[in-house]
């Protein structure tokens, strides 16, 4: 049974499929060759409270993808992030556009956006079925801020028009001393301060419930980033130890400042066997932890054949990213995979990146000596000037 639909939830291009505007519905022919998938889910499991390196190395090598159990995350946390997020989307399109602003940015159609959080534009054949909440972790404390603003003048609106309310009462006391117009002079005053009053009470009544959501988003965020630092860190120091990094360069090939959080809805498309959710890519990360929900529809492609990752509760998705498969050599791989649509429910999932140090130079035997800036920016380019990102291929050295 299809979920009951918020339109006004949907940004416009997905709407479409809707009200019966099927043109520009971005697909072209690529999307349309939906290879069989493979429902053989032999994806390896890590229980992080009794770590096997041995078999952390195989996922690695074989996968360049695992599931993790036992990861420390209270189950709380993880289903009020996901029934926040369903809150989240649920707010219209336009005051998602307004509320989600620097250090925050609100996206759809695409997850290539540029270093700001800004979307980089695509052609309307190109549309990735999925809006998205980007946050980078570091700036939460920002995000904080503003919303310090709108709570500072929710309570400093109903003083302002306290103070106009006194001004004018102090100098129409004085002209009512000297006038005879009394009541003319005194309604109006009294007209004026429920007119301030009114306005102030609706500030109130509008603003508080947005202060208290965002507060409650950034909470939650900031608890969530924490474990999320900490399981990133735990296991590239395990991978790094299976690959016997140089401990202080490897120090240098994670870091937390990077770490960044974007919140995904699928919005429900009928064109089920056209459109992708996301289409398939590797991430450009160090590692990638995902948190589906339990609709599925996350793909990856092992030995030529794609698997579904099948949603299991209270289980994070790890990803090799390509910064991974670079420091190790081409060891490890950094997993091609894409996102289904569903044509009957909304897909949900909360997904983490982290990246290298600023300035952090990856020194691999088969890639020219380069930063994670500069491969960023390539992309960037080839996204720009040719629609897809070519990857790690442009800094393998010959031979
Ligand atoms: O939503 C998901 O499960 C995967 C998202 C993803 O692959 C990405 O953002 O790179
Ligand atoms: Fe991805």
């Amino acid at each position: 049974m299809s979920e009951i639909l918020n339109l006004k939830s949907y940004p416009p291009v997905f709407r479409q499929q809707y009200i019966g505007i099927q043109q520009n519905s971005g697909l072209d022919d690529t999307t349309k060759q939906i290879q069989e998938v493979v429902n053989d889910d032999t994806i390896p499991v890590l229980d992080l409270q009794c770590l096997d390196l041995g078999k952390l190395q195989e996922a690695c090598e074989d996968w360049g993808l695992f599931r993790l159990v036992n990861h420390g995350i209270p189950l709380t946390l993880m289903s009020q992030l996901r029934d926040h997020s369903r809150n989240l989307f649920s707010l219209t399109f336009e005051s998602k556009q307004e509320l989600f602003t620097n250090p925050l940015s609100y996206f759809w159609g695409t997850t290539a956006l540029t270093p700001t959080g800004a979307a980089l534009s695509i052609g309307p054949q190109n549309i990735n079925w999925v809006e998205g909440l980007n946050i980078p972790l570091s700036q939460l404390s920002l995000f904080q801020k503003d919303n310090e603003t709108l709570g500072s003048f929710r309570y400093s609106f109903p003083a302002f028009s306290l103070s106009c309310f006194r001004g004018f009462y102090v100098n129409f006391r004085d002209l009512h001393s000297s006038f005879t117009v009394q009541v003319g002079i005194i309604t109006l005053v009294k007209s004026a301060y429920a007119l301030f009053t009114l306005i102030s009470l609706f500030f109130l009544l509008m603003l508080t419930p947005y202060c208290c959501f965002l507060r409650f988003t950034r909470a939650l965020l900031e608890e969530y980033g924490r474990h999320l630092e900490r399981l990133a860190t735990t296991m590239f120091g395990a991978m790094a130890k299976n690959l016997h990094l140089d401990p202080e360069l490897s120090k240098t090939y994670i870091s937390e400042s990077t770490g960044f959080v974007r919140v995904y809805r699928y919005p429900q498309c009928s064109m089920e066997n056209e459109a992708w959710g996301i289409k398939v890519h590797t991430d450009s990360s160090v590692l990638s932890i995902l948190n589906q929900d339990q609709v599925g529809g996350l793909q990856v492609l092992k030995d030529d054949n794609w698997l579904q990752v099948e949603p299991i509760p209270d289980t994070l998705v790890f990803n090799l990213g390509d910064m991974m498969q670079a420091i190790s050599d081409d060891k490890y791989k950094s997993v091609k995979h894409r996102v289904k649509v569903n044509k009957e429910k909304e897909r949900f999932s909360i997904c983490y990146f982290v990246f290298p140090a600023e300035g952090s130079v990856i020194q691999s035997s088969k890639y020219r000596p380069f930063t994670y800036s500069d491969f960023q920016a390539q992309v960037q380019q080839d996204v720009k000037t040719l629609g897809f990102k070519v990857g790690l291929e442009r800094f393998k050295v010959a031979g």
